[in-house]
């Protein structure tokens, strides 16, 4: 079936493409299958922006999967999604129908009815204006704004911060480093700043550009001996959102490259927006000039989101999907997956399909269904000795020192951060995990959990280490 066809692409497609570009393309788009006797694919991409890309680099790769996975070509179709598709009058979704007149270049041969060809239909393009040619090459998703992105503890200092930036670049924090954990949000955050600088000033040069991608400009001005052409225009920017920086290691000639533009773009007083997936000082193969220099302007961080933030974004997510979600399936998925918004956004598309696909509503009973293995894996629980063993391990401390008596701080404070992540981690009451902790009382835990909460805002670095914890732990 079609349906796990969808499946088996996106797990060769997985292996095939760097994370970042999977996640940034492939796991936007939503698929709906024909039947097993009529196989066929109908892709739904979220806007403009991505469909044009994923039918630039991806779909021909898509066509090739389809045609090994069922040993013929298969009818596959690429369009904009009704929510994404803004400009045209909303349509009906119509069960996917061999088109031939509609091919393109990727395609074989008209479709005979019993053995459909492959046909590549993707949406005619609304004619574009000068306007829109000049937003494109920002690169720019337009569903990434301040207005789509969730607001909560999780990230309202660096959504401020964000704001500050928009509102007067070049001038209030530059560099603005914005780092935290996988799929939290860090592109949303840039993608939303770019937007806003552009909505109030249409002229201002806007790049949106990720750390591999710019490894690979700087390789094609190499190659073509174009790096006059290639400084002359990284230097000529308003705004450079630089994403995913860790991916910088080791690559001298493009930190040497990227050096030289952020020396002569804050020298301009031109605005520079890094993401990271760690602190700055973190950065494993990066040069000390650079880190020393991410220093200058302000680091922000945005942590994962906690139950009600989960919650609101799926709500959010729903609304752009049009389809309608009840606060009992929204908690199912948000008490679930508690790590990354992305995958959050996975399940909430997987309940979409699996309920469109059987024909069904989306219910709860429909949600556990559709999530099952999800479900499984997770109720394999984080135990507390797997905590304890991580953190000790992490400070270098014995094992056994979580449940001792000693009370010197370098143990003492390992020990109260294991206890704040087993009430984060777990569903263990305060007397439970007090209990796993040498028979420690309630009061104690919930003590050291508020220090650890109370610390987490004066002192950087243990914020930095129960962070690097919760991401390890979480898997
Ligand atoms: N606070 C939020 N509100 C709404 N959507 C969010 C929020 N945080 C994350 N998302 C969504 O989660 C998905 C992943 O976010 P994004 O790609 O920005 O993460 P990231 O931190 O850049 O990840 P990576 O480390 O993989 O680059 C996006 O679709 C984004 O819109």
């Amino acid at each position: 079936m079609s349906q796990d066809f969808w499946s088996f692409c996106l797990s060769r497609l997985e292996s095939e493409l760097p994370p970042q570009q999977f996640n940034t393309w492939i796991k936007t788009l939503s698929a709906e299958a024909g039947t097993s006797d009529e196989p066929s694919l109908r892709l739904f991409a979220p806007n403009r922006f991505v469909m044009q890309w994923v039918r630039e680099r991806y779909l021909k790769r898509i066509a090739e999967l389809g045609e090994e996975f069922h040993g013929g070509p298969m009818p596959l179709e690429l369009v904009m999604s009704e929510a994404g598709n803004t400009r045209a009058a909303p349509r009906t979704v119509a069960p996917v129908m061999p088109v031939a007149a509609e091919k393109t270049a990727a395609n074989v041969a008209p479709a005979p009815v019993a053995a459909p060809a492959i046909i590549v239909r993707a949406e005619p393009e609304p004619t574009a204006s000068s306007a829109d040619l000049a937003y494109e090459k920002t690169r720019l998703n337009p569903d990434f704004t301040f207005d789509t992105l969730v607001t909560g503890r999780a990230n309202d200092l660096a959504r401020a911060a964000a704001m500050q930036v928009a509102q007067n670049p070049g001038t209030s924090y530059n560099p603005l480093f914005v780092y935290g954990g996988v799929g939290l949000g860090k592109t949303h955050l840039v993608h939303a700043i770019g937007n806003a600088v552009y909505k109030r000033n249409p002229r201002a040069v806007i790049r949106y550009v990720h750390v591999e991608d710019y490894y690979a400009d700087v390789v094609r001005a190499y190659q073509q001996k174009s790096f006059d052409a290639f400084k002359r225009y990284y230097r000529s920017l308003d705004l450079l959102l630089i994403d995913d920086i860790q991916f910088f290691n080791n690559k001298n000639r493009t930190q040497e490259e990227f050096f030289h533009a952020f020396n002569a773009l804050t020298e301009a007083r031109k605005q520079i927006v890094i993401t990271c997936d760690t602190y700055p000082k973190d950065i494993q193969g990066l040069e000390d000039r650079l880190i020393s220099r991410f220093d200058w302007g302000l680091t922000v961080q945005i942590e994962p989101p906690e139950l009600e933030m989960r919650v609101a974004i799926l709500q959010k997510k729903a609304e752009a999907l049009r389809v309608e979600l009840t606060d009992d399936v929204a908690f199912l998925i948000a008490k679930n997956l508690r790590s990354n918004v992305r995958e959050l956004e996975g399940a909430l598309n997987k309940v979409v399909a699996f309920a469109r696909f059987h024909g069904r509503g989306i219910s709860l009973e429909v949600a556990k269904d559709a999530l099952k293995d999800l479900l499984n894996a997770h109720n394999r629980q984080l135990t507390i000795e797997h905590i304890q063993k991580t953190v000790a391990d992490y400070y270098k401390i014995k094992v056994a020192d979580m449940h001792s008596k000693k009370r010197t701080r370098v143990i003492a404070r390992p020990r109260q951060v294991a206890m704040w992540l087993a009430k984060d981690l777990t569903p263990m009451s305060l007397p439970a995990i007090g209990e796993a902790f040498g028979g420690r009382d309630h009061t104690t835990v919930l003590h050291a959990c508020r220090t650890i909460a109370d610390l987490r805002l004066a002192d950087q670095q243990l914020n930095h280490d129960v962070h690097v914890l919760t991401q390890v732990l979480r898997g």
